[in-house]
């Protein structure tokens, strides 16, 4: 193995920390060839679907990538945006309003934005942290849940890039954080806000991403975390068990998922004579496909076809303020020990004076 040539090496250098916020990643641009290449990288990956690779590939490489690129492509092309795709807009909004919100509390602390699949990549983001002298790396993945399938799967791409590097940076992971009073309170103040301007439903709808139910036998936390942040929310909210529904949405293949799925509860609510629903859904902090579309286009639609009267999407946590607060919260908490104090211009150019004299050279 070749490990890759690492950045200049200065004697007493100080210790320097990089900030890895890490989302899904999204195609880059709506067309079934630029699908086909995310979908591609995206299905390929073992956490993501675990058929045995000699059973699965010849399945994705045939009927998958040959049907779901056009069709996927379509709903893409709904919520495009002058700027790209929501999910890239939203990660790097949130990348810069963490990297000044750790500013402004006093930290140095370069972050980067990565996509786990598609550009910039998670080994691109890690080499530009090491350019910048990052000796160490706190990975913060854009999911409030574990799960195998996502969290995990970041930690796959940073060890793949660490197994490359001569000189691996200190590594601390973010795990999960679907319990954080900011994330919760975040969420709350997000609903509140919607209630104030457009009144309360009758029922509020969580719906999270789904993963397959045989996960959850297996001993990932998954389900457990969606329940638990929902039921924190509904405390913060003050709402009684009866008017929060939790949903499982994007249901991928024939297995069974987790339960209830999104659409066919929306569909009895709408039978059982709710006339409103308020829908959001808190797995997701940026608005993307599965809420734009699947949710505020397709499931909306079912609703109403089905005798709903209003449905109103409160939109992801995406760059609200209470939001970056609580995620600069959740960093500083994970940087513990970890000298990020920023100097003073005047100072730092001090301080290498001083080390480049006691080597004899001048600066
Ligand atoms: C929030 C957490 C997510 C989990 C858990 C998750 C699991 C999971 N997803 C698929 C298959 C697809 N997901 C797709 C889009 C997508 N998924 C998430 C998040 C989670 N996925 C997001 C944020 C997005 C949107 C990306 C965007 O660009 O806006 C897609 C692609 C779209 C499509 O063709 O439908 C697929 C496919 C599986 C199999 C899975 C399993 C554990
Ligand atoms: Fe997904
Ligand atoms: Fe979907």
């Amino acid at each position: 193995m070749t490990l890759r040539p690492e950045p200049p090496h200065r004697h007493g250098e100080d210790e320097r920390v990089g900030l890895l916020l890490v989302n899904l990643g999204t195609p880059t641009e709506p067309t079934p060839a630029a699908l086909r290449r995310y979908l591609a990288e995206f299905l390929s990956d073992p956490r993501v679907v675990e058929i045995p690779r000699i059973l699965w590939l010849p399945i994705l490489y045939g009927i998958v990538l040959s049907a779901r690129p056009a069709k996927s492509a379509a709903k893409y092309a709904t919520i495009w945006t002058p700027e790209g795709s929501p999910l890239a807009v939203w990660s790097d909004r949130q990348a810069v309003g963490l990297s000044q919100a750790l500013q402004a509390r006093g930290h140095r602390v370069q972050v980067r934005v990565a996509m786990r699949y598609g550009e910039p990549s998670v080994a691109r983001g890690l080499d530009a942290l090491r350019a910048e002298g990052a000796t160490r790396v706190l990975v913060l993945p854009l999911y409030p849940q574990y799960a195998g399938a996502t969290t995990g799967s970041v930690a796959d791409a940073v060890m793949k890039w660490t197994a490359g590097a001569r000189r691996i940076p200190e590594f601390r992971f973010v795990n999960e954080y679907h319990d954080d009073a900011g994330y919760v309170g975040a969420l709350a103040e997000r609903v509140r806000t919607h209630w104030r301007e457009h009144g309360q439903g009758e029922k509020l709808l969580l719906s999270f991403h789904g993963v397959p139910h045989r996960t959850l036998l297996l001993g990932d936390p998954y389900c457990c975390q969606c329940h638990k942040t929902a039921r924190l929310l509904r405390e913060r909210l003050e709402l009684t068990p009866e008017q929060v529904v939790v949903t499982f949405q994007s249901r991928f293949g024939n297995a069974k998922w987790l339960e209830p799925y999104t659409e066919p509860t929306l569909r009895q609510l709408a039978a059982d004579g709710v006339r409103r629903v308020d829908v959001m859904c808190p797995g997701f902090v940026s608005d993307c496909l599965e809420t734009l579309e699947e949710i505020n286009e397709e499931a909306r639609h079912t609703f109403l076809a089905c005798g709903g009267e209003r449905f109103e999407y409160i939109p992801c946590l995406n760059d609200q303020g209470a939001w970056i607060e609580a995620l600069a919260s959740i960093a500083e908490r994970h940087m513990a020990g970890w000298e990020t104090r920023a100097l003073p211009d005047a100072q730092e150019t001090a301080q290498r004076r001083q080390r480049a004299a006691a080597l004899g050279a001048t600066i």
